[in-house]
């Protein structure tokens, strides 16, 4: 599907709670997603999954958040959850990801850690086999999260990017920075998670309808821009 044809997409992640599930439906989130990694302050147990995803009931696709997964764990998070979409935020290499589609049938978006240039080598490979390909700050050596951590990234790295994928921008996204960003690159969705919180894994449904409403105006006009996109083309 060409770009133009897409809809534009605005997740929330990090989901733990009813009151901030609703609050991203009511504002007309498209994906809301849930972690499964311990280490997050996001971590949603599976005991606690079916309750809280029954609420969605269709009116938002819904995103299992999962690092490096084995098969159990994948097993056991898609049972709980029944996700629309699988988001691998992990070290998945491109033959892991084409296996987990195939064993599970379900779309996947992959995380790819961005910090310079080089680091978007991989995207080729990854774009072979991920459904959707999701751009987010490479975390410092030794942090403690793969992702979630509130930060940006150079938003240039990934302006005019010529792949037959569709593509997600997070890191540090805020109702303030969405505009920026997507006045700089064009995208067929962001993700949130830190910067719709009030404390991490606190999420503030203020914070959360500010942002889908940003987001919403700032992409309605990023495909009149993307301006260095425009640059490389010509
Ligand atoms: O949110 C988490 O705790 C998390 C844990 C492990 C991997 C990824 C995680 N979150 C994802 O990271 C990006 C950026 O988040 P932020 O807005 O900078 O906080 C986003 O895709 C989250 O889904």
């Amino acid at each position: 599907m060409a770009r133009d044809d897409r809809r534009f997409e605005v997740k929330i992640c990090g989901i733990r709670t009813a009151e901030a599930l609703d609050a991203a439906l009511d504002a007309g989130a498209d994906l809301v997603g849930f972690v499964h990694f311990p280490k997050s302050p996001r971590h949603l147990a599976l005991a606690d999954a079916p309750a809280l995803v029954a609420r969605v009931a269709g009116r938002a696709g819904k995103v299992a958040l999962l690092v490096d997964p084995d098969d159990a764990l994948l097993r056991d998070v898609i049972a709980a959850v029944s996700p629309d979409i699988l988001q691998l935020h992990g070290h998945e290499t491109p033959e892991r990801v084409a296996d987990i589609k195939a064993r599970f049938g379900l779309p996947v978006m992959k995380a790819l850690p961005v910090a310079r240039r080089e680091d978007l080598a991989v995207l080729p490979a990854y774009a072979a086999v991920a459904d959707r390909i999701l751009f987010d700050a490479k975390p410092d050596p030794g942090a403690l999260l793969p992702g979630g951590n509130g930060r940006p990234f150079d938003w240039a790295l990934v302006a005019g990017l010529d792949v037959n994928r569709p593509l997600m921008l997070s890191g540090g996204l805020t109702a303030d920075n969405v505009p920026q960003a997507l006045g700089l690159v064009r995208m067929d969705g962001v993700d949130v998670s830190s910067g719709v919180e009030d404390a991490p894994g606190v999420k503030s449904p203020d914070k959360i309808r500010a942002f889908v409403a940003a987001a919403r105006r700032a992409a309605s006009t990023s495909s009149l821009q993307d301006p260095l996109s425009k640059a490389r083309a010509s």
